[in-house]
């Protein structure tokens, strides 16, 4: 894809190496930009979630809920564009384009969010924060190694998936909010999860997406900075799983607290933050979510109102959540904390066990990201 972008210019084009700048070693920060890849695509049965399904399909298998989600296959792609694997993400995008593609029915154009790992569906609706890695992943395979025929012509199946994200049509519905610009928990319903919004992707989409949706995705960019501001709370930084267009947590089935989907939000301002750099109140929500786990062991993490208020439940992730919130050091302006959180996940391995995926996927993200390694492709 031509680009009409400048690094420097439209975006930072700066990706600092917290890691070497807190002390490590550029050949220890290698190995462990290696050795992750490896313990989640290689063949440990003790950490991995990338498997194969025949020879030319693969999946990114959520070992929790014994599943194959939209999540875990965006994600699964854009780890691999990052690394420079295009068999892997070709693997990856056949089988998410085999078997979670809906041709027909009001959910047409979007990714069954649940399959098994057969491919079999086992939901017929999509999660919006598939489409949304999918169509970036793409955009970045497109620019990195060219566009193929279909199913691999990327920027051809990113263009016509954003336009469907915004402008299904009755009886379905649109991913984002017309109005408001913001994303949806799922298309149906008017209120958000706040760890979706991806101002820093949309700001993408605003250069590539087809030309009479880029005033929508840079609008979109601008409303979910916004909205990130308003759900994080103003003393502890932590938002709620789902929240109304207000930013108030919405308790619907118990995701009014700070749980699972909501560490990513600590990711996504870190990187937000390293590519566009243009928000400032990011530091202070990353300072604010830094200083609320700096007494915490990660042994001892909680489901948490977002006042900070904790419950008796432990945190199903507690991995995943020390890796977002050391992400956020990308944005952090509290050094103390910030080297803290980092140096945390330095000293933390992958996760072992039934619950692995979903940390080991913000995990990955986080190594990426902190080594200088989570880049724009333009
Ligand atoms: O009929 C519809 C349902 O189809 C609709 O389903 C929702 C679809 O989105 C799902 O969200 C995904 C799964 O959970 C999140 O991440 C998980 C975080 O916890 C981890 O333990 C787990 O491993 C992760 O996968 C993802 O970010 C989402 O993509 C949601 O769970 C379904 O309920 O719901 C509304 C109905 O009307």
């Amino acid at each position: 894809m031509t680009s009409t972008i400048k690094q420097g210019a439209y975006y930072t084009g700066q990706y600092r190496n917290l890691f070497a700048e807190y002390g490590y070693s550029e050949a220890d920060i290698a190995k462990k930009v290696q050795d992750t890849w490896d313990a989640l695509f290689g063949e440990d049965e003790s950490t991995k979630i990338y498997y194969e399904l025949g020879e030319d399909k693969g999946y990114l298998l959520d070992t929790g809920n014994i599943d194959v989600r939209s999540e875990g296959m965006s994600y699964g792609m854009m780890m691999a564009v990052q690394y420079d694997r295009q068999d892997i993400f070709d693997k990856l995008w056949n089988w998410t384009y085999s078997y979670m593609y809906m041709t027909e029915g009001i959910h047409k154009g979007y990714f069954a969010w649940s399959c098994q790992p057969d491919g079999t569906r086992n939901a017929q609706g999509p999660a919006p924060d598939g489409e949304e890695y999918f169509a970036l992943a793409l955009f970045f395979a497109s620019n990195r190694w060219g566009d193929r025929e279909a199913p691999y012509n990327y920027s051809q199946q990113a263009k016509d998936l954003l336009r469907t994200c915004i402008h299904q049509q009755p009886p379905g519905f649109p991913m984002w909010n017309p109005d408001n610009k913001l994303i949806k928990f799922v298309p149906e319903v008017e209120f958000s999860d706040p760890s979706y919004h991806l101002p820093h992707y949309y700001e993408l989409f605003a250069l590539w997406a087809y030309e009479e949706d880029r005033q929508f995705w840079k609008e979109a960019a601008q409303a979910s900075r916004d909205y990130i501001h308003i759900s994080c709370h103003p003393e502890t930084g932590l938002a709620a799983e789902y929240a109304h267009y207000d930013g108030t947590p919405n308790h619907v089935r118990g995701f009014g607290y700070f749980f699972s989907d909501s560490y990513r939000v600590a990711a996504n301002i870190g990187l937000d933050f390293e590519w566009f750099g243009v928000d400032p109140r990011q530091q202070d929500i990353a300072n604010r979510i830094q200083a609320f786990f700096a007494d915490k062991h990660p042994d001892d993490y909680r489901r948490y109102t977002i006042e900070g208020e904790p419950f008796e439940e432990k945190s199903l992730h507690p991995v995943g959540l020390l890796a977002t919130n050391a992400q956020a050091s990308l944005a952090a302006s509290d050094q103390e904390t910030a080297k803290a959180a980092v140096d945390l996940l330095w000293n933390t391995p992958v996760r072992t066990g039934e619950r692995r995926y979903y940390d080991n996927c913000l995990y990955i993200f986080a190594i990426l990201a902190l080594s200088g390694n989570y880049r724009i492709y333009a």
